[in-house]
């Protein structure tokens, strides 16, 4: 028989993973970064922190155990923010970003990552895995207003 070739990416054999993140913003209007860690997908890339939702959670308790994991805060509110999903080669992430603008704790890179503050019309998408780049550009005219 002629098969005929699939135009369509056969995503259908991806695994689809959920990750919820968060912009920390402090009270100057500046942003918590991380940058992703040598051995990790990504690795060097700067990130919102924030990681896989595990069975049996919701992306906001997912969110509020990573922060405490990674960056060692104990948030006090997470509003959601973005939510879309971005295929990758060889998987597609559902994608939870919240904006958390209260916590008790100053942020640091938990795991050794290293961590920073930058102004929110200073981020560059380019320095991010590509599924940030809408995101990145949302905030930095966000910024402008
Ligand atoms: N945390 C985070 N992950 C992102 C961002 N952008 C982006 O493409 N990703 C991708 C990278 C990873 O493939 C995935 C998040 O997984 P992760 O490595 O943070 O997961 P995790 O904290 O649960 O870590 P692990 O236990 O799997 O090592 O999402 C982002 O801004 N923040
Ligand atoms: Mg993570």
């Amino acid at each position: 028989m002629n098969e005929k070739p699939n135009p369509k990416p056969d995503t259908n054999s991806k695994p689809l993973v959920q990750v919820a993140a968060a912009i920390i913003r402090n009270e100057f209007g500046q942003i918590y970064l991380a940058q992703r860690l040598e051995g990790q997908d990504f690795a060097q890339a700067l990130e919102f922190p924030g990681g896989k939702v595990d069975k049996g959670e919701t992306p906001e308790q997912a969110v509020a155990r990573e922060l405490e994991e990674e960056v060692g805060i104990h948030i006090l509110g997470a509003f959601p923010y973005e939510h879309f999903t971005f295929e990758y080669p060889t998987k597609i992430i559902e994608f939870f970003f919240y904006l958390v603008e209260e916590w008790i704790g100053e942020p640091f890179g938990r795991e050794g990552q290293e961590g920073f503050w930058i102004e929110q019309s200073e981020l560059d998408p380019e320095q991010f895995p590509p599924a940030n780049e809408q995101l990145i550009k949302r905030l930095r005219l966000e910024a402008q207003e």
